[in-house]
């Protein structure tokens, strides 16, 4: 019951969906777990956010909680190269974190009360900090099963992005779709989200740089088996998010073991 329709646009040919009404996989209450990875710089937050509000799905962040490790070790001192230390910082962290599309929100619990990091976490500071805490295995042993936790909680509804959901923590997912977007399209979309503060040689090491570190511990630059793939190179952001529920729709409309 879902059409893919073809469509030329000023910018090319792209898969537009056209919703029926009261399609029957997508019927309220009925687990749909989206998992979305991809490099950085593809776009994973803000279509990920967006097609969580089509439809009505809440949204997590993963890459939110490896930040706010990140910042706490920062915060507390540690040298990120003492693995034991940076792993029982991860174990023992109180992390908040909104999982509204609509609300960005993370919150950390220290000696002195909430500390509201939504911000920082976003510094180039802990952009540069974050790989080391990423791959470590302790804490990512730590934020995996915090992560399933809450995509139970959520009955497991929802949207979940990082580098390892379609491979890891929700290899389940009823629909796994992989994000990608050329280097140079990246590069420049971080760039502008930057409102162009950063030099050619700073984006480099923020996108391309820790992409790199990053793949040494989770597989996001190749589809894993079943997992479909986007590619937001040549698309713009409302034809990338007529690509993805395009995807979704056709995944949950497919007869069951197909
Ligand atoms: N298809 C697209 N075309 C153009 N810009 C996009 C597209 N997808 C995302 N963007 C923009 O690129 C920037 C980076 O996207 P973001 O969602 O932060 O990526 P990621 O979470 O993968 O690092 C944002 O400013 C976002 O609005
Ligand atoms: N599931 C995840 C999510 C993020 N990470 C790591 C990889 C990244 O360097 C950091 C921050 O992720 P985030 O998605 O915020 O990165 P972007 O700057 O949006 O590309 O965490 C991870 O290892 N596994």
């Amino acid at each position: 019951m879902t059409e893919l329709n073809s469509q030329s646009t000023a910018q090319g040919t792209s898969v537009r969906y056209t919703p029926v009404p009261g399609t029957e996989p997508l019927r309220l209450g009925r687990p749909l777990v989206v998992a979305i990875d991809g490099p950085s710089g593809s776009g994973k937050s803000s279509v990920s956010k967006e097609v969580a509000r089509r439809l009505r799905l809440a949204y997590l962040d993963t890459g939110a909680m490896y930040r706010a490790v990140a910042w706490d070790c920062l915060e507390q001192g540690l040298d990120l190269a003492d693995g034991a230390a940076v792993e029982a910082a991860a174990r023992g962290l109180d992390l908040e974190l909104s999982t509204s599309p609509d609300v960005e929100r993370v919150l950390v619990r220290g000696p002195h009360g909430m500390t509201d990091v939504t911000a920082a976490i976003r510094e180039p500071r802990i952009s540069a900090a974050v790989s080391a805490v990423a791959t470590n295995l302790g804490v990512r042993d730590e934020l995996i099963r915090r992560q399933r936790a809450i995509v139970a909680a959520h009955g497991r509804r929802m949207v979940v992005e990082g580098r390892d959901i379609t491979t890891v923590v929700a290899r389940d997912a009823e629909v796994r779709i992989l994000l990608t977007a050329s280097e140079e399209a990246r590069l420049r979309r971080r760039g502008a989200q930057l409102g162009g503060t950063q030099s050619a040689e700073q984006l480099h090491e923020q996108v391309v740089a820790r992409d790199a570190k990053d793949s040494t511990v989770a597989s996001f630059t190749q589809a894993a088996d079943g997992v479909f793939t986007v590619d937001s190179s040549d698309l713009d952001f409302d034809q990338t998010i007529d690509a993805v529920l395009g995807v979704v729709h056709a995944a949950v409309s497919r007869p069951a073991g197909a």
